[in-house]
């Protein structure tokens, strides 16, 4: 199955009581939303929010709850098989009954294990794709919530769409600024959105792409969603693969706030070798594993006509997608990550330790080498 012939799959997550149940309510209410699989989870002895959705069916939807327990640690292996099973459970006619999973997580869920499992999970990958990562924040609560919970942080890191929910309450206008400020410097990449009395209109999550922006409505720019701070005039000019820019400093005002996850954007002016920029993906994303969170870029690479998009989370890469045309005169390659305790200079002396190799030369080496020794094989045995 080709990815987009896959079930997308879209994963809603936020703190305890960020609003999430009541975000779900409302979406499923609403045209195109109907032929959801909705799995639940909860954490604690009783679910509740199963009952609470529980209108959901009458709107053409299943309603499916996860054993107690949070699905990113103590029922991963329940989750994966439940989804597993899903398409074969939920058919008639051999065929699935539901066009889309969303996917409730507790308030405690760390949501980069979940997306592990449905990456990962060989079966779960070849029937479905992770369409998109929502992530409720409450407006009132959410700054103080993100400073005192690393699960908080996480959920906001991996989010390709932000909900800053209970707008309609009276948040004071400086607690809403201080919240979207920390919101887009610890996620440069999603979009933000303030939502009103838990209602969120359908297409909003409908149309959002994880993995692959080229196939997608989305503009390219939307999606790595760095333009506001790409227009910056160019830095210090250090140099990696290519000219790299600093282009914006989000890490220096999360660091105040003492925590580990970091966001870095880079500029990189001058197209980059596609052996070296290979070479540095092959070995530094494994290398960095669980601490690189997200990595999120459009690359030019030497050579092509159109831009490169890359696309992680965490030991997890996905094939890059080369698009046939550059959407407008841009033509820097941008990268985004987003960390757990890996700083700025650390990726910038790995950018530098590859700069320094020739990966082409080493290559065309050792194919010379390797011919040479078959051509002597080929001799001795004649
Ligand atoms: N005024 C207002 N109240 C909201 C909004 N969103 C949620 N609430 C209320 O906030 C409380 C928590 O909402 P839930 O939807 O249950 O939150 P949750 O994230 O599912 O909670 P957990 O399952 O405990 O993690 C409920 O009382 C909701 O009615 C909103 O946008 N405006």
């Amino acid at each position: 199955m080709s990815l987009k012939e896959r079930i997308p799959v879209y994963l809603l997550t936020g703190f305890l009581g960020s609003g999430k149940t009541t975000l779900l309510n409302s979406l499923v209410k609403q045209p195109g939303m109907e032929r959801s699989l909705i799995l639940i989870n909860e954490f604690g002895e009783v679910g509740l929010d199963h009952l609470l959705v529980s209108h959901a069916k009458e709107d053409g939807n299943l309603v499916v709850e996860l054993g107690s327990g949070c699905l990113c640690c103590a029922t991963r292996g329940d989750f994966a098989k439940t989804l597993r099973d899903t398409p074969w459970r939920y058919a008639r006619d051999g065929q699935p009954l539901f066009d889309r999973v969303i996917i409730e997580t507790t308030g405690l869920a760390d949501p980069t294990s979940i997306i592990q499992t449905l990456m990962r999970d060989r079966t779960i990958h070849l029937q479905f794709r992770l369409q998109g990562v929502v992530t409720a924040v409450d407006a009132i609560n959410g700054a103080s919530t993100i400073i005192q919970h690393i699960e908080a942080r996480k959920q906001v890191s991996v989010a390709d769409l932000l909900l800053v929910t209970k707008a309609d309450l009276n948040v004071e206008k400086h607690t809403l600024d201080a919240l979207l400020q920390q919101l887009a410097e610890r996620n440069p990449t999603a979009d933000i959105q303030m939502t009103n009395n838990g209602t969120v209109a359908a297409n909003l999550i409908l149309q959002l792409d994880h993995i692959e922006p080229a196939d997608s409505s989305i503009p390219l720019k939307k999606w790595l969603n760095i333009s506001s701070v790409s227009s910056q005039p160019t830095g210090n000019n250090l140099k990696a693969f290519a000219q790299l820019n600093p282009i914006s400093e989000p890490q220096n005002d999360i660091n105040r706030h003492n925590d580990h996850i970091q966001a870095h954007c880079f500029i990189f002016d001058e197209p980059l070798s596609e052996a070296k920029f290979g070479m540095w993906v092959d070995i530094m994303v494994p290398l960095f594993g669980k601490n690189l969170l997200r990595l999120k870029g459009i690359i030019n690479i030497q050579g092509h006509a159109g831009p490169v998009v890359i696309h992680g989370v965490q030991h997890t890469y996905h094939p890059a997608a080369y698009l046939p045309e550059w959407p407008d005169d841009d033509r820097r390659s941008k990268l985004v990550f987003i960390t757990y305790d890996i700083d700025r200079q650390t990726l910038e002396r790995t950018f530098e330790v590859f700069k320094e190799r020739n990966y082409e030369t080493e290559a065309k080496f050792l194919s010379e080498a390797q011919n040479e020794e078959h051509s002597k094989q080929e001799a001795i045995s004649v």
